[in-house]
């Protein structure tokens, strides 16, 4: 199995987070490629692969500007990705208590109105947290994959 991250970052905090992820879980799936959002749209979804989103949050709950293609993409009409799993990172900061995460949320909405399945809890990190994201979000997406690959 194929596990593709795509990457929507400001600051490239998501970006390491992805990298992280390619180094630690390398043993679990065949082939792991980091994509970032830049100038995608759904049509990256075509290839029989496992996703995971992996954004941070801007503005007012905005997913930042290079996942803004892909995000209106996944608004056309009549859009359909039944067959489609994925996976959520979603980075944020608690002192946006409002829109905590919400790049990462955004995302999820999109794609399961799209009829495509999330697969596990989204799983959020605190940019007030004091702990850097990378190694934990390495352990959670071992689990992940662990599970995603168990139900496939
Ligand atoms: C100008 C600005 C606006 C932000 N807005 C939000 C927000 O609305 N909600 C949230 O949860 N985090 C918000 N954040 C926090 C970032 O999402 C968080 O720091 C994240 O780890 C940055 O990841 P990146 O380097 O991959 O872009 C904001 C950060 C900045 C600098």
């Amino acid at each position: 199995m194929k596990l593709k991250i795509l990457v929507g970052t400001m600051t490239s905090t998501a970006d390491d987070v992805a990298q992280a992820i390619e180094m630690d879980c390398a043993d679990l799936v065949d082939q792991i490629e980091v994509t970032p959002m830049e100038g995608l749209s759904h049509r990256v979804f075509a290839e029989d692969a496992l996703y995971l989103i992996c954004t941070s949050t801007y503005g007012t709950g905005d997913v930042p500007d290079n996942a803004q293609d892909l995000y209106e993409s996944l608004d056309a009409p009549g859009l359909s990705l039944p067959g489609v799993r994925y996976g959520v990172i979603a980075l944020g900061d608690s002192i946006y208590p409002q829109t905590f995460c919400h790049g990462g949320l955004r995302f999820d909405e999109r794609l399961s109105a799209c009829g495509a399945q999330r697969l596990g809890d989204i799983w959020r990190h605190d940019a007030s947290s004091g702990t850097d994201p990378e190694g934990p979000a390495a352990a959670w997406c071992r689990d992940w994959l662990a599970q995603a690959m168990a139900s496939s």
